[in-house]
């Protein structure tokens, strides 16, 4: 799905009088297929850019079209029809806590299924193996029949991430997949994640506060500060400037190595104990 943001500007509803918008102008395009990071500190509307994009939230000024359409002078049917080919992916997943992770992993498919179907499908999962496949890629095929509730935080939010590979979707939107992950995790998931969209042909949205992982995996990275554009650069050509300039003030969130041209740092000396 192709993406296109012209001078977007965004308000939470529910934002004091008076606040900043949570995106200002913000003019993006994504082509069908990219896989595409967002980073940027804390409060910089990252998760915001996700909900405008999955028509989650309104803009206030500028234009959104996918795939050519703009979403909310769609008909209602038609926006539900879109909405249909989107998978917004929250950072804390909306898992029932009494729910069999296999029927949370099938969920993502309720889009593509009428009302009789997804009905049915919360009482008897119907296609268990790819439940299992999916769980699986996600290193937690053991999982399959586990309630919800008896999960760690990182198992649900690979559960969520899991949907994915079920969701009838051409756009994924992903928040922040790895908050709950540890590094190794993190890694087999965003491989994952990346490997899953470029097999089905989706386009992929991420938002990481992981600067090393966006750099490393991603070919595209849009640095957003203060609801507006920064950067959006191939990963190759950002730079620690231009990192510095988007973590200023936030710099205790930039974390992980130095991207390619930074020198190495100083290896620290070995300490010598002396024994009488
Ligand atoms: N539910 C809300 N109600 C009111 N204002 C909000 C709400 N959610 C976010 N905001 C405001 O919108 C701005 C952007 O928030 P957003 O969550 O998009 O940033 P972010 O870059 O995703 O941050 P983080 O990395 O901490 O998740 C912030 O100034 C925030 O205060």
């Amino acid at each position: 799905m192709n993406i296109d943001l012209q001078g977007a500007s965004a308000r939470h509803p529910a934002a004091r009088p008076g606040a900043a918008p949570a995106l200002k102008g913000l003019t993006l395009r994504v082509t069908h297929g990219e896989q595409v990071a967002v980073i940027g500190p804390s409060g910089a509307g990252k998760t915001t850019l996700l909900q405008v994009i999955a028509c989650a939230m309104p803009l206030r000024a500028g234009t959104l079209q996918l795939d050519g359409a703009s979403p909310w002078q769609l008909p209602r049917s038609a926006l539900q029809r879109l909405r249909g080919r989107l998978f917004l992916a929250p950072q804390v997943p909306p898992l029932p806590p009494r729910q069999r992770v296999v029927t949370a992993v099938l969920a993502g498919r309720l889009p593509a299924m009428g009302l009789w179907q997804s009905l049915r499908s919360l009482f008897y999962p119907v296609d268990i193996p790819a439940a299992f496949e999916a769980l699986d890629r996600f290193d937690l095929a053991d999982k399959l029949f586990e309630r919800v509730d008896r999960l760690s935080g990182g198992e649900r939010q690979r559960v969520g991430l899991a949907r994915a590979l079920l969701a009838p979707a051409s756009l994924w939107l992903i928040d922040e997949p790895l908050s709950a992950l540890d590094p190794a995790r993190a890694r087999q998931a965003i491989d994952t994640l990346l490997a899953g969209a470029r097999e089905r042909g989706a386009t992929l949205v991420t938002t990481l506060h992981q600067v090393e992982v966006a750099l490393e995996h991603f070919p595209r990275i849009v640095g957003l500060r203060d609801g507006a554009l920064a950067f959006d650069l191939p990963a190759a050509q950002v730079t620690r400037e231009h990192l510095a300039r988007l973590y200023e003030q936030h710099e205790d969130e930039l974390h992980g190595p130095a991207p390619l041209d930074v020198a190495p740092l100083p290896v620290p000396q070995p300490v010598v104990m002396h024994c009488r």
